[in-house]
């Protein structure tokens, strides 16, 4: 019998915000995605960037300010080295936690990019924020650059947008791997935001929604499931008021019925809730999961966590 694919979309909880952080969270996120394979489900991981990638731009673009002779590295640049940097510290957690169960499979990193539409209307809103918190002056310079700031707390920081994933370039490399049991992590922080031009791909200064390209890596490539890792284990009605309601179930009418009655959050759990509507809809016998790492394994056996159906 078939193996049943599962896409894992691993959000902020799941992988820490700095390099110890990291270097901790990954361990245990490696022992839950373990249990998963052990149980004969085919893995797919992708994941957020976002504080890695503002890690990695401020670090480049700071130091190329004061010393002569470096360049400011674009975004999509510093996203293909989030990518690799994530992808180095999980495919190693997984496959020593995967050896140590006697389980030898190679894990890998695809570095994934995702063509984006140069018109699409996030460019004129943009709302994903990265990077440091800036001062007064510094946000008045990113503005003379022709980039855009919002105020958050006392300081600033950079916003960008985020278009809609048209297409994952190396879907066929992914498949691949999957196809062949292998676990592969691939569209990580969304992919590298790329423009076709002729037979160029261009990068381009955005960030992709990692729940979106995580709704279309699972459509690409016909999951059974596709599981948002996040930092609450339940999707809940009300959110932020004092009487929120956890929701288990829901079907696609239901979800996008909440949807436009403003209980998801744009940015963060909205995102989740479209993308799992998309892959459900696109599809037979689909379901989608929202929870944290704790709930997951119960949830992808039917018990807790939020399930879209
Ligand atoms: N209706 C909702 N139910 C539960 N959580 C919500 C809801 N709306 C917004 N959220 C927030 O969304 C967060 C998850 O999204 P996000 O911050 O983007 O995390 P991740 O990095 O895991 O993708 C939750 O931790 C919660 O604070
Ligand atoms: N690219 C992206 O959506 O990353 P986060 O989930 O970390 O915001």
């Amino acid at each position: 019998m078939a193996k049943k694919r599962l896409v894992l979309a691993l959000g902020h909880d799941a992988l820490g915000t700095n390099l110890p952080e990291q270097k901790n969270a990954v361990t245990k996120t490696a022992k839950a995605i373990a249990d998963f394979i052990q149980d004969g489900w085919q893995v797919v991981i992708t994941h957020g960037n976002t504080p890695q990638l503002g890690m990695i731009h401020t670090a480049l673009n700071e130091f190329a300010k004061n010393h002569e002779g470096y360049t400011p590295a674009p975004m999509s640049v510093c996203s293909a080295m989030s990518q690799g940097y994530i992808g180095y510290d999980l495919q190693n957690a997984l496959r020593s936690e995967l050896i140590k169960r006697g389980i030898y499979k190679a894990v890998s990193t695809i570095l994934t990019q995702v063509t984006v539409d140069p018109y699409d209307e996030s460019s004129y809103t943009p709302m994903k924020v990265v990077g440091r918190v800036m001062n007064a002056e510094e946000a008045k310079e990113e503005e003379a650059k022709g980039n855009f700031v919002v105020k958050e707390g006392e300081g600033y920081r950079r916003i960008v947008a985020a278009p809609k994933p048209v297409a994952i370039v190396e879907i066929d490399a992914i498949r691949a791997l999957a196809d062949a049991d292998q676990p592969v992590i691939a569209a990580g922080g969304g992919g590298i935001p790329v423009m076709e031009q002729g037979s160029h791909l261009k990068g381009a200064s955005a960030v992709i929604e990692k729940d979106r390209a995580a709704g279309l890596l699972a459509k690409e490539l016909d999951a059974d499931v596709l599981m948002f890792i996040t930092g609450v284990p339940n999707v809940v009605l009300n959110y932020g008021s004092d009487h929120p309601i956890n929701i288990d179930k829901m079907t696609t009418a239901e979800a996008a019925r909440y949807a436009g009655e403003g209980h998801f959050k744009t940015g963060s759990m909205l995102p989740k809730v479209e993308s799992s509507i998309d892959f459900i809809n696109a599809g037979k016998g689909r379901r989608a999961i929202i929870t944290s790492l704790d709930g997951a394994k119960s949830a992808l056996a039917g018990k807790g966590g939020t399930t879209i159906q």
